[in-house]
């Protein structure tokens, strides 16, 4: 009876850690974006353009940096990193357009000193956290649309950025499946 109950708590106790290892991870894909508001405030503020493609090559090697370590196909990461920077600028094209005609009062957190940092500490998060749901499930081929449509809540982000979003991610694996 002891094992019966054990074994009952196992699966409950896994099954709970695999839906926190899911919201863990689309938070901290939310929370990129998330910055993505005091960016387009500073840049605009200081008229400077939307695109640093400079920015985005560090963003991206930084990205293939940690697919390695958590032995993640380097190939998918680069590109759910890419699909995250192109919905960034697309958040930030259409702030820019509301700023036309509603200036915003906010103060930004500085892109250099704040930001910046953060974005490449979240990306390191995200990719571990990656590595852990691979670790419980296998693949995100059974991964929730649903929850992940409900867990991304950032203004200006539309429903075709989040399938862009979730389609990446869902071609993430780890390096021992790539052959399968
Ligand atoms: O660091 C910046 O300047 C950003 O705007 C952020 C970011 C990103 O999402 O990482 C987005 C667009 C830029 O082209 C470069 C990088």
């Amino acid at each position: 009876m002891k094992y019966i109950a054990y074994f009952l708590f196992s699966i409950v106790s896994a099954a709970a850690n695999s839906d926190e290892v899911s919201s863990e991870l689309f938070s901290l894909i939310n929370a990129r974006l998330s910055y993505m508001e005091d960016v387009a405030i500073y840049k605009s503020k200081r008229h400077r353009p939307v695109e640093d493609l400079e920015r985005e090559r560090i963003t991206v090697d930084n990205s293939k940096r940690s697919a390695k370590r958590n032995e993640l196909n380097p190939a998918y990461i680069e590109a759910f990193f890419k699909a995250q920077i192109d919905v960034a600028k697309a958040i930030r094209f259409r702030s820019r357009a509301d700023m036309l005609t509603h200036p915003s009062s906010k103060f930004p957190r500085d892109l250099i000193t704040d930001v910046r940092p953060c974005l490449i500490h979240l990306g390191d998060q995200i990719t571990d956290k990656m590595r852990a749901y691979l670790d419980v499930h296998g693949s995100f081929e059974s991964a929730s649309f649903e929850e992940f449509n409900t867990a991304i809540n950032v203004q200006y982000v539309t429903a075709s950025d989040k399938q862009l979003l979730f389609r990446s991610l869902r071609k993430v694996k780890s390096l021992q499946r790539e052959g399968e």
